[in-house]
């Protein structure tokens, strides 16, 4: 009865959670640096900017032993909780709906469904995200030679939360998550880059404004992922951002009950 988990099961759940690993990764990035007030705006209340207003565009695809395969793509804003520093997950996208779960239910992702290309051609490589027929990420980057392995550890801060049923609030208080991401990547090649963000009422990337514009960053990479509580949040501050983390639903109305009179 697969819904009702058996104690073997809950047992190989813990163990393929407990020991999370993303690999073949495929990932194409540039890093942008954008206005401070934009960067404040975009931070939960917690978490103090980076050194500088830098943001991140990822188009990547990647094997797992948790999700299947999937690609993805995200926005990312330098961040940092008491001297610790990481990459505040402002939004992602997946292509299907294990990854998507995945991360929004463990470790407080803000994913949504959306789909993501990388196509390389000899130096050349193209980064497309896309999601409704609106292209909201491209990233062209023409590549030099492999710099070569090396071991990076990455760190993410995210947000769990529950939105209250009638969207007036949150029910109890937000919690900070701190994910880590130790990579061994074995492919490293830069190179200057063009970067496009497009946006929608749903998807406004294009509010990002490009100020200064760094060469991007490809990498074939594995990782081991683990994820830990920092602490609660104050839930009126982040209420906003929360609904931010959403489509824009009133945009989405498609059709209305008769009216009574
Ligand atoms: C590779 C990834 O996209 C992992 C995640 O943050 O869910």
């Amino acid at each position: 009865m697969g819904y009702r988990r058996t104690a073997e099961e809950i047992a190989a759940i813990r163990t393929t959670l407990s020991g999370v690993e993303f690999v073949g990764g495929e990932s194409l990035s540039v890093d942008f640096l954008t206005h401070p007030g934009t960067v404040r705006a975009i931070l939960p209340a917690e978490l103090e900017p980076g050194d500088e207003p830098r943001l991140t565009a990822q188009v990547s695809r990647w094997r797992s032993n948790c999700v299947g395969d999937f690609a993805a793509s995200a926005v990312y804003v330098s961040a940092q909780d008491e001297g610790v520093t990481g990459d505040y997950v402002l939004t992602m996208f997946m292509n299907s709906d294990m990854p998507l779960l995945f991360g929004r239910d463990l470790y407080g992702e803000p994913k949504k469904l959306g789909s993501s290309t990388i196509h390389r051609n000899d130096g050349h490589m193209t980064g497309v995200l896309a999601r409704h027929g609106h292209e909201l990420i491209r990233i062209e980057a023409d590549l030099g030679e492999d710099r070569g392995p090396r071991e990076v550890l990455g760190r993410n801060y995210n947000v769990k939360y529950d939105l209250a049923p009638d969207g007036s609030g949150l029910i109890g208080s937000p919690t900070l998550m701190r994910a880590e991401f130790a990579q061994h990547t074995t492919v490293l090649r830069t190179g200057p880059a063009s970067l496009t963000l497009g946006g929608t009422v749903h998807d406004p990337l294009h509010e990002l404004e490009i100020l200064e514009q760094r060469d991007a960053v490809y990498v074939e990479t594995g990782m081991r992922a683990s994820c830990e509580v920092v602490g609660a949040m104050d839930a009126a501050e982040f209420f906003p951002l929360a609904l931010g983390r959403s489509d824009y639903w009133p945009a989405l109305v498609s059709a209305r009950l008769p009216t009574h009179s």
